[in-house]
């Protein structure tokens, strides 16, 4: 597996500002504040509202692979819960983005394992599938290829092909210093009276 810098070490509004701020997974936000992940993708298409192919994702995914799923922005059905997380946190999965919705979202940030979803409902998932793993997908109007860099913090979710890794990780470091001279600068700025 690549390496990637670990997560929240660079904030995704810069790694999408290096991608001429494409790149952001549209309406998916964190469920927990301090919520950080920064990893491959593992991805997974499922029927929405159906969560068999997350299961089976959980047969193959390795340690610091994203949960890439798209369950077609679904926010009728919770995709994953405590429960899923539990075992997410036991196979040391980087993260899971859902392009649909979670549930107890009180034990997630207990648990610590990062989940960013579209929404949130009580209401579980069904079973029986169809799905997919491993294709290219989408999610939040983002392609996403198995080993694209998946980055997420409290502003949400970009996805990097992962031709452009490097690429874009020097452009963000470059930003990064940019941004701080802009931060110096404004610290120097007095009142006009
Ligand atoms: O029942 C499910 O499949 C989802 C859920 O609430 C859990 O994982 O805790
Ligand atoms: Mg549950």
């Amino acid at each position: 597996m690549p390496t990637y810098p670990p997560p929240g070490a660079l904030p995704v509004a810069t790694v999408s500002d290096a991608m001429d701020r494409f790149g952001v997974a549209d309406g998916i936000r964190p469920l927990w504040r301090g919520a950080a992940l920064s990893g491959p993708a593992f991805t997974v298409w499922t029927r929405p509202g159906d969560n068999k192919g997350l299961h089976a994702a959980f047969q193959t995914i390795r340690r610091g692979e994203v949960l890439v799923v798209n369950g077609g922005g679904d926010a009728t059905r919770a995709l994953i819960g405590e429960l899923v997380v539990q075992k997410a946190k036991a196979l040391a999965v980087g993260g899971i983005v859902l392009d649909g919705a979670a549930r107890d979202v009180a034990e997630l940030a207990d648990l610590g394992v990062p989940v960013f979803a579209r929404a949130v409902t009580p209401a579980g998932p069904w079973k029986t599938g169809p799905f997919r793993i491993g294709g290219p997908i989408a999610v939040g109007g983002v392609p996403v290829s198995p080993g694209d860099w998946v980055v997420g913090d409290d502003d949400g979710v970009a996805v990097v092909p992962r031709e452009q890794v490097d690429q874009v990780i020097g452009t963000a470091h470059a930003l990064v210093e940019g941004e701080a001279e802009r931060r110096a600068a404004n610290q120097r700025l007095i009142p006009r009276d």
